[in-house]
């Protein structure tokens, strides 16, 4: 099973690297228009290979993306502090614009799943950019990496592993996410009951912390090491399981309904892309801040 990895940058390398450890495929296929960072990208990552899982990984142009079953779009800038995911919309389109139909030629057969940021935004360029000429599936990261972020805080707090908690984090991947609390739970309980039950307050400030915590998990980690890419690595390398072995895992990624822009909620991701969206209850003010980050999504659109 052949996957592409298109931007050998932090992201795309770190991508390539976890599914290697993780054995996620078995050929794996680095592009960028830095040729040089490819070729020593991949020769890198290939020397993790006889510690790990046999992976073959090579570098070069689109043409080897020929086969691939799943490609991610890892290429374009990434923020610098201070930068919002929002401010380098009218730079990475350009890329995209440049990047997606030398991809969609090379690997018509391949799910593209999109990484680069503003993701909901890229993603809904890239099904826009192909509406035309393929029905080739697009998936985002979206908020599957925010999702982990909440989770990871909560089992923190709630001293379990984060793989036992099950919360998602809805709309946007940026500014204007949504927890959606009322859905979190714990071993069959409501969060706020498994915390009651630990002696553990589950109040405002509780859950003001976690939100705190999520939304500027980013912008602190870039303010510390200039970028994130171990996170967003795990997750497209989970996603892109996903796709490859047909698993229909519940995962927050990003997708655009016909005429609509893409935004995350939970979804099921199996060998052709989201199979299913599974709309999860969310209270009034949910509700009402899952609509203010979709309108975020379709304004920035506008400007397409
Ligand atoms: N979706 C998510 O949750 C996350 C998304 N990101 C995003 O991922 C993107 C990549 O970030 P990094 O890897 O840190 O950046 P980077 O600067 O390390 O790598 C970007 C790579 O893209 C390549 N590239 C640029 N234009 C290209 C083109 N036209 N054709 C082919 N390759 C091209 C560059 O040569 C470079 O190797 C950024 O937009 C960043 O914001 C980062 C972390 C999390
Ligand atoms: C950079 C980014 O989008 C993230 O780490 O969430």
């Amino acid at each position: 099973m052949k996957v592409g990895v298109v931007g050998a940058g932090l992201v795309g390398a770190t991508a390539a690297f976890a599914m290697v450890l993780r054995g996620s495929c078995s050929e794996l296929v680095m592009v960028d228009k830095n040729e040089q960072r490819a070729e020593a990208e991949a020769a890198d990552i290939a020397h993790a290979a006889p510690m790990s899982h046999a992976v073959r990984v090579s570098s070069g142009g689109y043409e080897q993306l020929s086969g691939a079953r799943v490609v991610v779009l890892a290429a374009g800038v990434n923020q610098k502090p201070g930068e919002s995911r929002l401010d380098l919309l009218a730079r990475n389109a350009a890329v995209f614009r440049e990047v997606v139909p030398q991809v969609a030629r090379a690997a018509p057969d391949a799910v593209l799943l999109v990484a680069t940021n503003p993701v909901d935004v890229l993603t809904t360029l890239t099904a826009r950019l192909l509406a035309h000429s393929s029905a080739q599936p697009v998936i985002g990261s979206g908020t599957v990496l925010d999702s982990a972020r909440f989770r990871s805080l909560l089992a923190g707090r709630s001293r379990l592993d984060p793989q036992n908690v099950h919360g998602y984090v809805i709309g946007e991947h940026g500014d204007s996410e949504v927890l959606a609390w009322s859905g979190v739970s714990v071993a069959g309980q409501p969060l706020g009951e498994f915390l009651e039950g630990r002696g553990i307050l589950f109040d405002d400030v509780f859950r003001s912390e976690i939100d705190a915590a999520v939304r500027g998990a980013a912008a602190k980690i870039i303010g510390g090491k200039q970028a994130t890419y171990y996170g967003i690595g795990a997750a497209l390398a989970r996603i892109t399981e996903a796709v490859l072995r047909d698993r229909r895992s519940v995962l927050t990624v990003s997708a655009a309904a016909s005429g609509d822009v893409a935004y995350s909620l939970p979804r099921v991701v199996g060998g052709a892309g989201v199979l299913e969206t599974l709309m999860p209850k969310l209270d009034a003010p949910e509700q009402e801040a899952l609509e203010r980050s979709v309108a975020v999504i379709r304004a920035a659109a506008a400007h397409l």
